[in-house]
Order: C-alpha cells, then sequence, then structure tokens
C-alpha cells in the first residue's frame, strides 16, 4: 500500500497515558489533598492496568473538618480522573447526617456515574466558623444521594401553557355594563373613571353592587382574587350613604350627611395591611364625596390619637377586630347605634385566626345599641331600619358558615354570573370549590431538599436576568426566620465570594477579613440579620450590569410603621424587585405590577396557597407563579392544585420544571444544557452561601433559627393535607444544606427532632416523653415562645390513641392560628 504521507505518533508520554489533572481553586491545602487522592488513584489505575492487584482501601464514610481540612472538590471536568469502574472511591466522601445509602460509586439522578470524591467544599482560611460544641460539620456534595422524583411529568407539563387565556377577573367589556346601569349615581362613576380610572365593573362587582344597592338582605360575596370584591362591597355603601345626605339636604333636615353624623359602617379585616389598603381605597371614593369621614382603627396605631379621631365623628370605619373591640369597651365617644352596613373582609380568615369571640362582641354590642336607638325620635330619614351584613372572600368554607351563624341572616350569596367571560360554570360543582384566575400561569418545580437553595437562586436570577421580564416577584417563605435568612443572603455579598473562589493566593489569604470588610458595598453591610430595620437593600446576585434589583422582606414580627413602609417603598418601586415574605403578604394585598409569586415553602392550606398566588394576574392582567415542591409524597400535591379549576376535563394546567432546568437556565448563560457546567457553577453556589453564612456568628445563627423555624412550621400543614406534607419523610440533613448549614440538625436541637445517635427511623415529629418545656423556645427575653407540640402515640392503632391524635391536631391548628395571629400582630 502506497505510503498516503500521513504519519500518526502514537508514542506514549513517559508519564503515561493517564495524565495526571491539575487542580486549580481551593487554597494550597485542598489543592494538595485533591492531588494526593488523585494520585492515589492513578497509583491504583495504573496498577489495574499493568494487571497487578490492589488492596482495598477502607475508607472513612464520615469527614470532620475539626480532624481534617477537606479538599478542593474534585470536580467532574475534562480534567479530572475517570472514574475506576470497580466502584472503588478515590478519596474520601462525606456522609451526610442520617444517611445510610450504600457507600459504593453513586449514580447520579441523570444516570451516570460521579466520583464520590472529596466533599464540595472549601473553608477559606480565615473564616470563623462557628462549630457546635463537640460537633462535626457534614458536608455532603449537592448532586448525591438527592431522592428521585416518583412520577413521571407528563407531555403536557413538560411545555408552559402559552395560550392566551380569557382573563376572569377583568372588567367587563360589554358597552352594556356600566357603573351607572348598576345604580352608581353619575357623580360616583364620573369621579371613578376620571380620578381612578375605573370604566367597566367586575363580574363579581356587577353582581355584588345591583344587589346591595337596592337591597338590605345579608350577603355573601365570593369571587377569585383580584375580581375587585372591595369595591364589590364598598360602591354600594358609598352610593347609598351620598343618597341619604342627598335626601337629608332636599328635606332640609340638614346640609349634607356630617362627620359627626354618626358612624354607619365598619369594615374589619384580619390584618393592618389589608384595613389600611382598604381606607386607601374608600379615601380615594370619598374624593366626592368629601363630607363623609373614614377612618382606620388597627392595632399597632396610637390608641390615643385613634380615640381623638373617633371623638371628631366618622361616618365609616376600617379596623382589625381586636383594637375595634378596645374601643366598643374603652371609648365613650365611639357611638355604633347607627351602624347600618358591618364587612367582614376576608372572613374566613377572621375565623381562622379565631376572632370569633371578637366578632360575638362587636355584633352584640351592634345589635345591642341599634335596639336601644330604636325609638329614637332624631332618626336620619332614609337610613335603613335594619343592618346588612356583608361577608367577603375568594375562599370560604366551613369556617365560615359559623360565622354566618353569629353575623348572617338569610344571607344571598353573590357570585360572578357564570355567563359573564371567562367565568367558570359552577352548576352541579362542589360549591366550595375555589379557583385561581384562568389567565393565571401555573408551574411547579420538582427540587430536592439539598438543591433547593440553589435552585431558588437560579429560578429568581433567571427570572430577572432581562429587564423588564419580570418587574416585581413576592418570594412566599413559611416563617419570619427564614424570610430573614433569605433576605440577608439574597442582600448579601455572596457574589463577591464566588468571584474570589479561584483567588487563593497567601497574600490574600491573610488579609482575608480586612478585604471582605472593604468589599461589601454600603448597602449590604447594612442588610445584617440582626438589624430588622433593614427591609429592603440591593440584590448583587440578583442584580445585573443592566440593571438592580431591590430585594424586600417583610413579616409580622417587625415593627408595624416597618411594615407599612416596606410594602409603601416596594408599590412605589419603579425598578426590578423582590419581596421575601410570610403569609402576612398573602391575604388581600394589592401590589401593582406583581408577575411572578413563588412559593418557595407551599401554603400551609391549599386556600392559603390560592391567596398567595392571587396577588399576581389580578384585575385581568397576566401573572405567572410557581411551588416549589420536594420530590417524594408532596409531588402528590399537584394534583390538589390541578383540582382548582373545575371547569375543564383536565384541570388547571400547570407545567412542570426540574432542578436541572432551573439550575441550567439560571446559571449557564450559554442557554445549552450542559450538565456539567450547571453542577460546576450549582456548586459554586452553594459554597459561596455556605463560607457566606460561615463567616459571620450572627449569620449562622441567623441560618440555625430560621432552619427551626422552617421544621416547626412545616409540622403545621393542616390534616388533610399532610399526607403530602409529612414532616416524618423530611430529610433534616438535606434540607439543612438549604440553609447553608454544615451541622446535624439533631445538634441544633430541633424541637420535634430526636437528638443523639440512633435516628434510625428518622421521625422528627415524634418526641416521646419530651415535655413541652423541653421543646419550648424561648425568645429574646427570655419568655417561651409558642410551640407546635406533635407528640403522638405509640399506640396508634388504638381508639384510644385515634382520638386522641385528634385531639392533638385540634391543638396544632390552634397553635398555628395562635402563631399565625402573632405573626400578624393582629388588632
Ligand atoms: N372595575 C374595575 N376595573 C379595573 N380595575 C379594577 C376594577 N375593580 C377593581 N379593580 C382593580 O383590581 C385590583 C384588585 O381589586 P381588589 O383588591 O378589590 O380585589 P379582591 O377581589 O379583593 O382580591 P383579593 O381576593 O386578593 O383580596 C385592584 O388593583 C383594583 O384597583
Amino acid at each position: 500500500m502506497a505510503d498516503d504521507g500521513m504519519l500518526l505518533n502514537f508514542s506514549i508520554p513517559d508519564s503515561g497515558i493517564l495524565a495526571r489533572p491539575s487542580f486549580k481553586g481551593g487554597n494550597w491545602k485542598d489543592r494538595l489533598t485533591a492531588k494526593k487522592a488523585a494520585q492515589n488513584w492513578h497509583t491504583k489505575a495504573s496498577a489495574r492496568l499493568s494487571g497487578e492487584t490492589v488492596p482495598k482501601k477502607i475508607v472513612d464514610n464520615a469527614t470532620d473538618v475539626n480532624r481534617t481540612e477537606l479538599g478542593q472538590r474534585t470536580r467532574r471536568t475534562s480534567k479530572s480522573p475517570e472514574l475506576p469502574e470497580t466502584g472503588e472511591r478515590p478519596v474520601k466522601r462525606a456522609r451526610v447526617s442520617g444517611d445510610f445509602r450504600p457507600k459504593a460509586t453513586e449514580k447520579t439522578d441523570s444516570g451516570d456515574f460521579r466520583p464520590q470524591s472529596n466533599p464540595a467544599v472549601t473553608r477559606r482560611p480565615g473564616e470563623k466558623q462557628d462549630v457546635p460544641k463537640g460537633g462535626k460539620q457534614i458536608i455532603s456534595s449537592l448532586f448525591t444521594y438527592n431522592p428521585a422524583s416518583t412520577t413521571k411529568p407528563k407531555a403536557s407539563e413538560r411545555r408552559p401553557d402559552d395560550a392566551p387565556l380569557e382573563p376572569s377577573n377583568a372588567p367587563l367589556s360589554s358597552e352594556l355594563d356600566t357603573f351607572t346601569s348598576l345604580g352608581i349615581s353619575t357623580t360616583l362613576a364620573a369621579h371613578m373613571l376620571n380620578k381612578m380610572e375605573l370604566k367597566a365593573p367586575t363580574a363579581i362587582q356587577k353582581a355584588a353592587i345591583a344587589q346591595l344597592v337596592k337591597d338590605d338582605s345579608d350577603a355573601f360575596i365570593q369571587a377569585e382574587t383580584g375580581s375587585g370584591k372591595t369595591l364589590a362591597y364598598l360602591l354600594p355603601i358609598v352610593q347609598r350613604l351620598m343618597e341619604i345626605s342627598a335626601n337629608m339636604k332636599k328635606r332640609k333636615v340638614d346640609e349634607n350627611v356630617q362627620r359627626n353624623s354618626g358612624l354607619f359602617a365598619i369594615i374589619m379585616a384580619p390584618t393592618r395591611e389589608l384595613s389600611k389598603q382598604i381606607a386607601l381605597v374608600l379615601e380615594k371614593l370619598l374624593g366626592c364625596a368629601h363630607w363623609l369621614v373614614a377612618t382606620t382603627v388597627i392595632g399597632g396605631e396610637k390608641k390615643k390619637s385613634e380615640k381623638a379621631r373617633l371623638r371628631k365623628g366618622i361616618n365609616i370605619l376600617v379596623a382589625t377586630p381586636g383594637r375595634l373591640v378596645d374601643h366598643l369597651e374603652h371609648t365613650e365617644a365611639l357611638d355604633v347605634s347607627n351602624v347600618r352596613w358591618l364587612v367582614l373582609d376576608e372572613g374566613d380568615r377572621l375565623m381562622e385566626l379565631g376572632f370569633e369571640q371578637e366578632i360575638q362582641k362587636i355584633v352584640g354590642a351592634l345589635n345591642l345599641r341599634m335596639r336601644a336607638k330604636k325609638d329614637d325620635k332624631l332618626k336620619i330619614p332614609g337610613l335603613p331600619e335594619k343592618r346588612t351584613t356583608v361577608l367577603c372572600s375568594a375562599t370560604m368554607k366551613m369556617d365560615v358558615e359559623r360565622l354566618g351563624q353569629i353575623s348572617l341572616k338569610d344571607a344571598v350569596h353573590i357570585r360572578a354570573d357564570p355567563s359573564e367571560k371567562g367565568q367558570v360554570e359552577n352548576e352541579g360543582k362542589d360549591d366550595q370549590s375555589f379557583y385561581a384566575p384562568a389567565q393565571l400561569k401555573q408551574s411547579y418545580a420538582v427540587v430536592a431538599p439539598k438543591l433547593r437553595l440553589v435552585s431558588l437562586m437560579s429560578f429568581l436570577k433567571r427570572a430577572f436576568a432581562r429587564k423588564g421580564s419580570v418587574m416585581k416577584a413576592i418570594v412566599f417563605i413559611s416563617c419570619a426566620d427564614s424570610v430573614d435568612f433569605h433576605f440577608d443572603m439574597l442582600t448579601g455579598d455572596i457574589e463577591q465570594k464566588l468571584k474570589k473562589k479561584d483567588e487563593e493566593a497567601k497574600e490574600d489569604e491573610k488579609d482575608d477579613d480586612t478585604q471582605e470588610k472593604k468589599k461589601k458595598p454600603k448597602a449590604l453591610q447594612q442588610a445584617d440579620p440582626t438589624k430588622l430595620s433593614v427591609t429592603n437593600a440591593e440584590s448583587p446576585i440578583l442584580s445585573t450590569k443592566t440593571h438592580t434589583v431591590t430585594a424586600y422582606r417583610l413579616h409580622g414580627s417587625l415593627q408595624q410603621s416597618l411594615r407599612t413602609s416596606t410594602l409603601a417603598h416596594f408599590t412605589k418601586n419603579k425598578e426590578p424587585s423582590v419581596l421575601i415574605a410570610t403569609d402576612v403578604a398573602s391575604r388581600g394585598l394589592d401590589l401593582p405590577n406583581v408577575d411572578l409569586v413563588v412559593e418557595f415553602d407551599p401554603a400551609f392550606a391549599r386556600e392559603d396557597h390560592l391567596h398567595r398566588i392571587g396577588r399576581t394576574a389580578r384585575a385581568g392582567r397576566d401573572g405567572r407563579a410557581c411551588i416549589f415542591l420536594m420530590p417524594g409524597c408532596e409531588e402528590g400535591y399537584v394534583d390538589i392544585l390541578k383540582s382548582d379549576r373545575k371547569d375543564t376535563e383536565t384541570g388547571v394546567h400547570i407545567s412542570r420544571q426540574d432542578a436541572d432546568d432551573i439550575l441550567n437556565r439560571g446559571l449557564v448563560t450559554s442557554g445549552v444544557v450542559d450538565k456539567n457546567a450547571y453542577m460546576d457553577k450549582a456548586t459554586d453556589l452553594q459554597l459561596a452561601i455556605e463560607r457566606w453564612a460561615l463567616a459571620s456568628p450572627s449569620r449562622l445563627e441567623a441560618a440555625r433559627r430560621a432552619f427551626q423555624s422552617h421544621i416547626r412550621a412545616y409540622a403545621t400543614h393542616v390534616a388533610d393535607e399532610r399526607k403530602y406534607f409529612d414532616i416524618k419523610q423530611l430529610h433534616l440533613g438535606h434540607l439543612a444544606k438549604a440553609f447553608a448549614l454544615r451541622e446535624r440538625p439533631s445538634g441544633m436541637k430541633v424541637p420535634g427532632l430526636r437528638t443523639g445517635a440512633g435516628r434510625g427511623d428518622r421521625t422528627p415529629a415524634k418526641i416521646r416523653g419530651a415535655t413541652k418545656e423541653s421543646v419550648r423556645e424561648r425568645d429574646k427575653e427570655g419568655a417561651p415562645k409558642k410551640i407546635v407540640d406533635l407528640d403522638l402515640p405509640d399506640t396508634q392503632d388504638t381508639e384510644e390513641a385515634g382520638k386522641m391524635r385528634k385531639a392533638i391536631r385540634a391543638r396544632e391548628k390552634f397553635m398555628r392560628h395562635a402563631g399565625m395571629a402573632s405573626e400578624f400582630n393582629l388588632g
């Protein structure tokens, strides 16, 4: 065969065909450890190639960083050594607390194998490590031992629902549907058009206004979130009062209704924020009837100034129940004998929060004083003889029936006419089914506990990547401590830690601390978790070169004035922003331009979920919502969410995302799916967050508190849904990683967690033999905090145990509600 002139160079280098990888990143010790590990493997691999047998090395499956300085994670890059097929681990791997799974070479989610290399951890020299007394730092790789999804995504779930959907809560578009056609005066309608830009009523407004303007029957207004229920009850009241006023003028009884003519309407709402919001809408409406005066009496405000306002005279009062009862008992000037409209906004929430007694007291006082005034000669002409009570919510069941017994008589159930555009035909359907707005695009993300934190970051990074794609987002988190932790992290200098990951020069190490301080942007230094006075700051990790993203926090432990100013700031901010909040922001709040709601922690009940996602897609606008679920029993919750819309065969369309998609889209900018790239980036991010948390004792403390509170909150899902949110299925060790923690949960003394060795059954909710006091947490002042005690009896099958469990659940529910009441700082 003729020589074709090509020479193939098959010469083998002296080092052999197995090139030694070069290691970058980590400090010198880390690199040395990794290098040794690779050398070790290299020797074994060479020996195998030459047919020698290698004695099996017994490796410790727990790594103690107190003992061993952990090496730089051996990345699975093209430079990394390939995995030996024997299943031997080249280096030690870390074991996650409570993780007793096989120690052999591990299979990743995608089915490929990754070496159980040194744990993915680097401790920066100079980092202060607040390691628990006698405790170990448990470090695990992000992508190992994650539970696999138990469900297969359906083809339809894989694609986002791009079809434009008819909004179900938008104003009606027919020319015939006007406010005046419903009995609203031209003055009021013109005012709404000119000053509030409200042209036509929504479907629920059409139904409610027509009823309440002409009739004094009690009513039960139920419509989906963002459908304009506030105006549905406010407009008829203002209209009726304007009519009475005009009537007085005509009969020359008086000039007009004056502020001292009497209190005619009371509107009660469960939270202070909602009360203020209602008062704001009312104030705008009263712009065309300035002689009518409205005010608020809510907890957290100065009682003295409220009393002064009540003394001057008020026609419409917006109140939280606790404060109203207080004034009824102690403020003589508060005369309720003329009250003819009582509105209970978010009626179901009022009952849930245990305001039954307060409502009973208020209704009792109104009845008593109204009767006493019956024969009064100085009656206001045109004032109805009977009081109308209106109950209002997007979700109402069970408790509301009880509320109805207390306050409603022969109530009319007002719902949107199903023949209106976008409305759901409810005929023959469960009367207690509630819907999310039809145009709201929903998705769920299946994310393993260890990946939760990086997935959230990636999700938000992606959402805010392009300016204008998402302007405002709300992230719902179960408890205040966790909100603080996540807010602090979002506003922390993690990006800097990420950038610095490869700069491991010794000079750097020496003055690491000072450099850290210098590089901290001003805004970030403010965002100290211990300083609750800071509720907004720039988020470097979400901001891009072209725009800044601001993070906000909101929860019930913040001072009322801060809560109010935070919401006002978030509302006014024209730049991209994200609000990290507890359920304090879930009910009734109308925050403009919220395009995305993320339920990072699922709501405690399906109704709460509907209210949360209802913060977007309001009044016909678009919106997106995503709920994070963990693989396993939580995935079953999707079926519940799908049943939220029963007008279609398949239920509501909810698309699915997996952690891989989220991480790839959020962290890898090339757009190409590259498993190695996103895994590396996610690991870097997780490490940067862990280093950031470890660098400050106060942050570490905040992370632990957040983790503990999260577990406690998890135990308070309603009984019906506990099969999806089963605390016994929670892998606490993995979950701790989502709080940037490297310590054993048992060492943290999580209430409800069995401490010590032998946690084989991993049933943290069981605290057999534990006294309440032993799991009771104390607040800063040393006062015992409320606890959720889930102590279940061992004899679960006996009738007695069944009864006991019922009683315990009832108590839990109470505790939850009691906890929420304090969370909201109500009344
Ligand atoms: N007729 C209308 N035309 C246009 N926008 C309206 C109309 N009525 C109300 N809105 C707007 O719709 C938004 C939602 O109204 P509102 O807060 O009353 O909803 P809701 O039904 O009480 O929601 P939720 O159940 O979440 O409390 C507000 O921004 C309000 O200004």
